[in-house]
């Protein structure tokens, strides 16, 4: 994996080292402070690029366009709120995703499944393990936003979620978020209603080189990817772990966010 993953700046592959005891105890900082942390440049860019070359032809062949309206929740109603509540407002989502089905063999696939970057999460996000999903859409997945196409307001149906950038846009595709926007307990409708309002100061952007791997806590921070433009696409890997094995979408989730099931 070092051809691939800068392992000199990021040991995981040496989980008894010094170096990795104080990149653990970083990343959890930022965790606890941000939401999320990032590894900068960890995949290295070269590879990050030609993985985003490599994947484009099959992206521009097989991959699902998900485009839709939905709201921050991606559920068309939530009990207690009456349907005209702007915590409910609809967005424009587009974006073009391969599945893991059809990533067999690439270097996103083989970093989802390196059992040192499992040990590692779970390490920082103090779980006693974290396990890949156990479904063949939605463990991971490559996206493409091009001109024009964005991922629009929502919370993650997972507690967090990993991402790998492989390519940048010139212009937009930026991704925005805003930490901790609700919790388990309060729904916080009213803050939700402000932020899609675009009336929340505490939003914030997040810019990151290719390569990068970022880490943030997405159940309770909403976020979203600006639209792209210009003519390079943005690519990014969304990779999924659970703390219990075997974890799968329902075939509703897949038929919404793949338009099939498996
Ligand atoms: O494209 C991104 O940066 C974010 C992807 C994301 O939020 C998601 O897949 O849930
Ligand atoms: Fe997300």
């Amino acid at each position: 994996m070092n051809t691939y993953l800068d392992l000199e700046k990021f040991p995981l592959d040496r989980p008894d080292s010094p170096a990795y005891a104080n990149l653990v105890a970083r990343c959890k900082s930022d965790m606890a402070t941000h939401g999320m942390f990032n590894l900068d440049a960890f995949l290295r860019p070269e590879y990050a690029q030609a993985e985003a070359e490599a994947l484009t032809p099959k992206m521009d062949s097989e991959s699902f366009n998900h485009k839709r309206a939905h709201n921050v929740y991606f559920k068309k109603s939530i009990p207690g709120l009456s349907e005209d509540h702007p915590a409910l407002k609809l967005f424009e989502t587009s974006n073009n995703t391969l599945c893991n089905d059809q990533l067999a063999g690439s270097v996103v696939e083989k970093i989802y499944t390196w059992p040192p970057l499992q040990r590692f999460l779970a390490e920082v996000m103090d779980k006693p393990a974290l396990y890949p999903m156990d479904d063949p859409l939605a463990a991971f997945n490559v996206m493409r936003y091009q001109e024009g196409q964005a991922l629009n307001w929502h919370f993650d149906r997972s507690e967090f979620t990993v991402t790998v950038l492989l390519q940048a846009p010139d212009e937009g595709g930026l991704f925005e978020y805003r930490t901790d926007l609700r919790t388990a307990d309060d729904p916080n409708y009213d803050g939700v209603a402000r932020l899609l309002a675009g009336e929340d100061p505490q939003m914030q952007q997040m810019n990151v080189v290719p390569g990068t791997l970022n880490v943030f806590r997405g159940v309770n921070t909403p976020h979203r990817v600006t639209p792209v433009k210009g003519d390079r696409a943005r690519m990014i890997a969304v990779l999924t772990y659970y703390e219990t094995p075997g974890a799968r979408f329902t075939q509703t989730e897949q038929l919404g966010f793949y338009g099939r099931t498996a």
